[in-house]
C-alpha cells in the first residue's frame, strides 16, 4: 500500500528473504524476572540491513529542541516517527504526528509482530551521526504505550555500548549492540529500569536504532 512513495532505487531490489527463526536462535537468550530483556544477535540480514539503511537515507529526520528540566535543548542526534494512523506520540512535551510507514520498515514490523507474536503500531527512529550524539538515561513509560508492551529495538550500522541500570538496587548491564542485532524489552524493564547511549567521542561512523512501539491510538485526541 505504501509501495508508490518508495523512492526509486528501491525499487529493483531484491524482497526480503524471510527469516526462519528456529526455536534454537530464540533460545540463545532469555529474558528473566530479574533481567527482563532478551537479546538476539543478527537478527537482521546483510540484505535486510543494506535495505533499511537505504532505505532510512529518505527519511525525514529531524533534531527538535524539548524542554528538560526547565531548560531548551536540541537533542543530541536526530529522529523520525512512523505509525499507524492516529499513533501520535508525545515526547518531552512534544507532539510528533505519526508519518506514514516506510516500505521496508512496515515489513519489517510485519516480521516483528509476527516473529514475536506482538502488536507494533508505531517505530521510533533515531540516527547517531557519530560517536558525539547519544541519549540520556531514560526509560520509555509514556502513557500512551500500551500498558505492559514489550518494545523491540534493532539496530544498523556503527556498534554502540547500551546501558541499563535498576532504579532501586543500583544493578547495571551493558550490552554492545551491533548492526542487525535485536533487544526485546519486556515488560517490567521500563517500570524497574533506565537505559542510555552513552557517547563515544572518538566513533566517527553513524548508527540507526528503531525502537518499535505498541502505542494505544488515538490517546491524545480523548
Ligand atoms: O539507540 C538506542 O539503542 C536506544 C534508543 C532508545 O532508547 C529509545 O529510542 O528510546
Ligand atoms: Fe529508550
Amino acid at each position: 500500500m505504501m509501495k508508490s512513495q518508495l523512492p526509486l532505487f528501491v525499487a529493483a531490489e531484491k524482497p526480503f528473504t524471510k527469516l526462519m527463526l528456529t526455536k534454537d536462535k530464540l533460545a540463545t537468550d532469555k529474558p528473566t524476572q530479574d533481567e527482563p530483556w532478551q537479546l538476539i544477535r543478527g537478527y537482521l540480514s546483510e540484505n535486510q540491513q543494506r535495505l533499511l539503511w537505504q532505505e532510512s537515507l529518505e527519511y525525514p529526520f529531524s533534531r527538535p529542541t524539548i524542554k528538560v528540566f526547565g531548560k531548551m535543548h536540541t537533542i543530541p542526534r536526530s529522529q523520525v516517527w512512523f505509525g499507524d494512523s492516529g499513533c501520535d506520540y508525545l515526547y518531552s512535551g512534544l507532539m510528533i504526528e505519526a508519518l506514514p510507514w516506510p516500505h521496508y520498515l512496515a515489513r519489517l514490523r510485519q516480521q516483528l509482530t509476527q516473529d514475536f507474536s506482538l502488536q507494533l503500531n508505531g517505530v521510533l527512529v533515531n540516527h547517531y551521526a557519530n560517536g558525539q550524539q547519544r541519549m540520556g538515561w531514560h526509560s520509555d513509560d509514556e502513557p500512551e504505550l500500551a500498558s505492559q508492551s514489550a518494545i523491540v529495538s534493532l539496530s544498523l550500522g556503527a556498534t554502540r555500548d547500551f546501558d541499563i541500570r535498576h532504579k532501586q538496587n543500583g544493578a547495571k548491564h551493558r550490552i554492545a549492540l551491533a548492526a542487525g542485532d535485536l533487544l526485546l524489552m519486556h515488560w517490567p524493564m521500563q517500570r524497574d529500569w533506565q537505559h542510555s547511549l552513552p557517547s563515544r567521542t572518538k566513533l566517527a561512523n553513524p548508527r540507526l536504532n528503531f525502537t518499535f512501539r505498541q502505542i494505544i491510538p488515538f490517546y491524545h485526541q480523548r
